[in-house]
This record gives C-alpha cells, sequence and structure tokens, in this order.
C-alpha cells in the first residue's frame, strides 16, 4: 500500500496543474473514435471519488450512446438555443449563432450525471443549512471527471442549453433525481490553448488580481506580495 503522506513530486504537481489550465470545454473537435472500457471506468472512478455532503455521494452517471436518444437531445438543444440566440440582438446575436455549443451527435458517447436529491435520507450531515449541497457535490464530480478526461487525452463538453424536465423525460429519471450535466465525451482532433468563447471574441478571462479581496466584498488585499504575483500562473512561476 502506498503512503498516502508522502508528498507529491515536481512531475505529479505539474501534471495536476496541466491538468487544470488545459482542461477545454469542447464542442467542435470531437472524433468519433469510442473511449475503451478501461478508460471510461477510470474516468467514473474519478467522478466518484469527488467530495460530497456528508458523503452523500448523490450522483448516478447515464451513459448515452443510442443515436435516437441523442437526436431527441439535440432537437432539445435546438429548441432551447432559439430562445437563447433572441435574447441579443444585431452583431451579437450573429456572433452567438454562429458558435458551436454542442457536440452530441459527434462526440462518441454522452454522459448526465445526475443528483439523487433524496439519497441518504432525511437528514444529511452538513446538508441542513443549504440544501443545494447536494447539487454543489455533484458539480464537484463534473470537474473530477472533466480534469481525469483532460489527463487521459479526452475532452469534454457540457451542455446546459436544455430543457430540464424534457432532458429528465427523455431520461425517463424519477421525480427526485436532477439531471445535473449533460456531457459529451470523446478523443479530439486537438485540445484550444484557450477557451472556445475568448477565442471567438465573445468574451475573456477576468485578471485574477481583480477577483482578490481582502476582509470583505470590493476591498482589495492588502498583501502586495500576493497581488504582484497574481498575474503569474503560480504554478509556472520560478
Ligand atoms: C455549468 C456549465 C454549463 C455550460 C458550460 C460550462 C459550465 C461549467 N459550458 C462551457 C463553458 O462555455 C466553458 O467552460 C467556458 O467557456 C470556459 O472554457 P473552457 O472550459 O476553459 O474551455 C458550455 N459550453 C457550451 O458550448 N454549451 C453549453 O451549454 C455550456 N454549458
Amino acid at each position: 500500500m502506498t503512503d498516502p503522506n508522502r508528498p507529491f513530486t515536481d512531475e505529479e504537481r505539474q501534471g495536476l496543474y496541466r491538468a487544470i489550465h488545459e482542461r477545454r470545454d469542447v464542442r467542435s473537435q470531437f472524433l468519433p473514435d469510442p473511449i475503451p472500457d478501461d478508460v471510461l471506468a477510470r474516468l467514473l472512478q474519478a467522478a466518484h471519488h469527488a467530495p460530497s455532503v456528508g458523503f452523500m455521494q448523490p450522483w448516478d452517471f447515464i451513459l448515452i450512446d443510442s443515436v435516437p436518444v441523442r437526436e431527441q437531445i439535440v432537437a432539445i438543444f435546438d429548441q432551447e438555443n432559439e430562445k437563447a440566440a433572441k435574447n441579443y440582438t444585431g452583431e451579437r446575436q450573429h456572433t452567438y449563432r454562429n458558435l458551436k455549443l454542442q457536440g452530441i451527435l459527434e462526440s462518441p458517447i454522452n454522459l448526465c450525471i445526475t443528483c439523487d436529491r433524496s439519497r441518504g435520507g432525511e437528514h444529511v450531515l452538513g446538508r441542513n443549512s443549504i440544501v443545494e449541497t447536494d447539487l454543489f457535490s455533484t458539480c464537484l464530480a463534473v470537474q473530477n471527471l472533466w480534469l481525469a478526461a483532460r489527463a487521459e487525452g479526452i475532452g469534454v463538453g457540457w451542455v446546459s442549453i436544455l430543457d430540464q424536465q424534457q432532458l429528465a423525460n427523455t431520461l425517463n429519471l424519477p421525480e427526485h433525481v436532477y439531471p445535473l450535466a449533460y456531457l459529451c465525451l470523446g478523443y479530439v482532433s486537438e485540445f484550444l490553448d484557450q477557451p472556445e468563447l475568448q477565442k471567438k471574441g465573445w468574451r475573456s478571462r477576468l485578471p485574477l488580481e481583480e477577483l482578490v479581496h481582502g476582509n470583505g466584498w470590493g476591498a482589495p488585499s492588502d498583501n502586495q506580495e500576493l497581488r504582484s504575483i497574481l498575474t503569474d500562473r503560480p504554478d509556472q512561476a520560478g
């Protein structure tokens, strides 16, 4: 058995930061190649090892490879995306309509990660005050899977332009199970070097130093040394 207190080697630490910084939301670059079962199992294990409130583990994993089911999801997406496009006018709407925001059929497999809101019974440790902590926990499972996938060379795209009730009906979810994340998974032709929305001029990454406050909202931190290095990626410093 390995010692859980052994320090991470430099290489292990760099690998983790690399997965974090080079993870991308993928829509356009999927290849049709299937994901081998052992790789898929590792991704699901990574998700299942996420933290969860009261160790509730509220997630289930619905693997969707059926083309007819995925076509139904695309129809839900098209309907919601049309509504979303109408939130913009002029050039902005034109840009929106030219964004590719899902790879449901291009990817070889889709995965819906759900949150069973009743798992663990009526009183889940840590969930008595903030009831949404089951949803937060499930988001952490998504992120674990997303990072593990990046390390495996697999792209993940989150599709949320979907009517939740129609999605739940299509996947036959019981009433107490919430479809938290609809994900497209597959190998990719390339990982972009920056978020696709940034590359296409939709929105840019905010400067971290503007987001770090001291002792309350809006007050810049007094820690000048910290402020001066926030512009660099700390894993690449020195
Ligand atoms: C909860 C949630 C929901 C969505 C997303 C993300 C998350 C966290 N993202 C992906 C999102 O656009 C992307 O993460 C950002 O643009 C940043 O890019 P990278 O993920 O760093 O490549 C996303 N992308 C997309 O094309 N269609 C979508 O419906 C969604 N929905």
